[in-house]
């Protein structure tokens, strides 16, 4: 060992502070090796790949990899819907109309690449020739991406993929759906109402299905001032399949005349 090396602060040294990029570590925090030793030594623990930092990398890989293929969609619009939705469901074949029809409006359609009313969403969109894509997710009871969807990633992180539905949507359909639904829904109205996203329109598709969360969110919501009566003017219900993509297309046309040339609809 050189002279310098024999000075420098060993990572084990607890008297001395030991910097790890931005972060200090003083006393018990001072670990017992290198990132370096624990890189090179092939024969100690392998753990460490298992810790928040080394995650870290595979969510950024996520984002890369998911702005990566669907950085050239053009513009699309997310579908989602319940993955237990039946085939011979009434609700299957509306979503079938809903992937055609956006199609025929000039759109991509993106889903969470499962089955039931994703698939059908997919299936509608491919058949009638258009881009049908799907964000799948890593679950515990593997299902795979539904036969119609064309172009594909697979996400470990829920909220990687999030990120993809809003990024590269310019409005979201909902489907009949359960909790994963509801969880989609709500992160996208959330967005609306804090404008991290503006101009994105929602549509609820399945009056009948939706109806009693609406007379909630009017009687118990605003009734308790947890909401403004202008966040439920965000959500458009409707059972008509036109009506629901001619509300995309208005709040498109809204956004050309709004919005100068190049920019967006989602803040940073
Ligand atoms: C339940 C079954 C499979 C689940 N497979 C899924 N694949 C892809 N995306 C999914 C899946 N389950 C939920 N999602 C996401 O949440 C929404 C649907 O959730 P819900 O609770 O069923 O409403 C959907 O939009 C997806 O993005 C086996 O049948």
């Amino acid at each position: 060992m050189t002279d310098a090396a024999q000075d420098a602060p060993q990572p084990w040294d607890a008297t001395q502070d030991y910097y790890k990029g931005p972060v200090v570590m003083r006393r018990s925090k001072v670990p017992d090796s290198t990132t370096d030793q624990r890189l090179l030594d092939s024969r100690g623990p392998a753990d460490w790949v298992h810790t928040d930092p080394w995650r870290v990398m595979r969510i950024q890989s996520e984002f890369v990899e998911g702005f990566g293929a669907l950085a050239e969609l053009g513009p699309a619009v997310s579908v989602f819907g319940s993955a237990r939705t039946k085939a011979d469901d009434p609700t299957y074949a509306l979503g079938e109309r809903v992937g055609a029809a956006l199609v025929h409006a000039g759109y991509a359609v993106i889903t969470g690449g499962g089955p039931g009313a994703m698939e059908a969403a997919n299936k509608g969109a491919c058949g009638a020739g258009g881009t049908s894509v799907g964000l799948g997710i890593e679950l515990p009871f593997e299902t795979g991406l539904n036969e119609y969807v064309d172009l594909g990633v697979n996400f470990r992180y829920f909220f990687a993929r999030k990120t993809m539905f809003v990024k590269y949507a310019q409005g979201f359909i909902v489907l009949p759906g359960g909790f994963g639904t509801l969880d989609e829904l709500f992160e996208a109205i959330t967005l609306v109402q804090t404008q991290k996203v503006t101009s994105f329109p929602i549509v609820l598709m399945g009056t009948t299905y939706w109806q009693g969360l609406i007379d909630w969110l009017k009687s118990a919501a605003l009734g308790a001032g947890t909401i403004s009566a202008k966040d439920l003017d965000l959500i458009t219900l409707t059972d008509d399949v036109d009506e629901a993509v001619g509300t995309i297309l208005a709040a498109d046309r809204g956004r050309e005349v709004d919005a100068p040339e190049g920019s967006g609809t989602h803040a940073e």
